[in-house]
């Protein structure tokens, strides 16, 4: 666990549930934002984004990752991801984790659980976390 004060990562909390009013959640009404720090400082935004074919669905976290990928943003440059969702008990599902995971393991992941604000390094939230090893690499 990461100090859970630490008020950089609270004030990016605080732009995720800003990001929670671009959602497209037509089908679930569960509206989730993301906001990724930068380590240069920039944030980047996203949102879930459902279909009516309801496995199509991007989840925030993952548009904000796809978002800053996108835009050139390196992932060796992503410092923390913060999430919001509609209620209290919220925390990103397996395959953001991976999907966090792939960017760096030492990257800050910040939710609400339980009333209370979580701050983990995806490392913690995805032990024997998924990886490929060819030829040593
Ligand atoms: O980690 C998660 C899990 C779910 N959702 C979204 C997908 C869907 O639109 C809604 C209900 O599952 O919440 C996210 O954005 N992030
Ligand atoms: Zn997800």
């Amino acid at each position: 666990m990461l100090n859970s004060s630490d008020t950089t990562y609270l004030s990016l909390l605080e732009k995720a549930d800003s990001a929670r009013e671009n959602a497209y959640c037509a089908y679930s009404n569960f509206k989730v934002g993301a906001a990724l720090l930068t380590k240069s400082g920039n944030i980047i935004f996203g949102s879930n984004v459902e279909n009516a074919s309801y496995g199509l669905t991007n989840c925030a976290e993952r548009s904000a990752i796809f978002a800053a990928i996108s835009r050139g943003i390196k992932p060796q440059e992503i410092d923390a991801i913060a999430i919001s969702a509609t209620g209290e008990n919220f925390s990103p599902c397996g395959a953001c984790r991976q999907v966090i995971f792939e960017m760096g393991s030492q990257i800050a992941v910040i939710f609400r659980f339980n009333g209370k604000v979580v701050i983990e390094r995806i490392s913690d939230l995805l032990p024997y976390s998924f990886t490929i090893t060819i030829n040593g690499q």
